[in-house]
């Protein structure tokens, strides 16, 4: 029996069946009036280009603009607003003052409609099909170890004896000073993980009593979940800086995922003036992302379907062009006339 959808809702609510009895979706993260929109709307477009089968689902903060979710929508994305989670009262200097409105993703734990999720910063771009992740099994989270080299990380205990968990055995971790060797350390910028709503009561619960450091969010994830971390190739989420740092980790032929996390790196502001934005693999990866941000192709109202002809889409007709191929059993709600 094909779901039935709603359309009653200005989007159609498909049922879990949809997508194959469980109910998968990207999610990302935007907040504020500025250009990380266009990150996202490259990431919607890059995730189209690589033939994902999951829709883009885009937590905003309230100052979000309606012309910016407006831009998100006509990608085909689900934009959900949330409100914002801030830390307790604190004297930390973030290793980036902005970072502070990064502990809102918290809220993604609440987006219990969907079974599995793959975060996804806004400055992320999807380069090969990762869709296959959804299928690791449950009860873990699943990221990419971090690498504590930058410049960003100056005030941490690691950069300043020179320790990264990507050499371990260059620097050995002194127990005697610092005590137990601290555990793995993902990057928070993409992560694989189950929306459930006790250990959403649960994050917001411990993040008001967790004094915030140097990594904000991504520092209080990392010992909230330090039990169930289960670390994936850095083909998944290449942090920038690991070009330069430890490049015997990485081979750039084989990443599927780029995270233009590094000063400087973010392709809607590249200037190519910071330290490193000069290489040539930096300035080629910078190129991938707007060769998909500017493929007219991609966008969502040239969605090809059925015999490969471009049609121009509305949201309906591309419902009822589903219920034609008989994916979904489509209810035409009665006209309020
Ligand atoms: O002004 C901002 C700053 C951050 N973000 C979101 O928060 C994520 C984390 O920030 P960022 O990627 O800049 O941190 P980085 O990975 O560079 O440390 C971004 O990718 C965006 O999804 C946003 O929407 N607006
Ligand atoms: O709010 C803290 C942020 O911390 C992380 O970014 C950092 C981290 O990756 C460092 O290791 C890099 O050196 C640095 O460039 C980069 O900005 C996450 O990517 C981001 O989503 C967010 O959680
Ligand atoms: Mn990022």
């Amino acid at each position: 029996m094909a779901p039935e959808i709603n359309t009653k809702l200005t989007k159609p609510v498909l049922s879990a069946t949809a997508y194959g009895g469980e109910k998968r979706a990207y999610v990302t993260f935007l907040a504020g009036t500025g250009d990380y929109v266009k990150g996202v709307v490259g990431l919607a477009k890059g995730l189209r280009k690589a033939k994902s089968k999951y829709p883009l689902v885009v937590a905003v903060l309230p100052d979000v603009p309606e012309d910016h979710r407006k831009q998100l929508v006509d990608q085909g994305c689900v934009v959900k607003e949330i409100e914002p989670v801030y830390p307790p009262e604190n004297q930390t200097e973030f290793a980036m003052a902005y970072y502070v409105i990064n502990y809102s993703k918290l809220r993604i734990w609440k987006f219990v409609e969907y079974s599995k999720m793959i975060y996804l910063d806004g400055d992320i771009q999807v380069f090969d099909n990762i869709d296959h992740l959804f299928d690791l099994p449950n009860g873990q989270f699943y990221a990419v170890m971090d690498c504590f080299c930058e410049k960003t990380w100056s005030h941490s205990p690691q950069y300043k004896i020179g320790y990264c968990q990507q050499c371990p055995d260059k620097v050995t971790w002194p127990e005697a000073e610092l005590g137990p060797k601290p555990p793995l350390y993902f990057n928070a910028g993409m992560f694989v993980y189950e929306p459930n709503l006790s250990t959403y009561h649960s994050l917001l619960e411990t993040v008001k009593v967790v004094p915030p450091t140097l990594f904000a969010e991504q520092d209080f994830l990392n010992m909230y979940f330090k039990d169930i971390y289960k670390p994936i190739p850095p083909v998944y989420n290449l942090v920038m800086a690991m070009l330069w740092r430890h490049p015997e980790n990485i081979e750039l032929d084989q990443v599927k995922v780029v995270h233009y996390c590094a000063a400087g790196a973010k392709p809607w502001r590249f200037t190519g003036e910071e330290e490193n934005m000069d290489r040539e693999d930096i300035k080629m990866l910078v190129k991938k992302w707007w060769d998909i941000y500017n493929d007219e192709s991609l966008d969502y109202k040239n969605v090809v379907i059925g015999d490969g002809h471009k049609k121009q889409q509305t949201l309906q007709q591309f419902i009822e062009a589903l219920s034609e191929a008989g994916v979904l059993q489509y209810v035409k709600a009665p006209s309020a006339a």
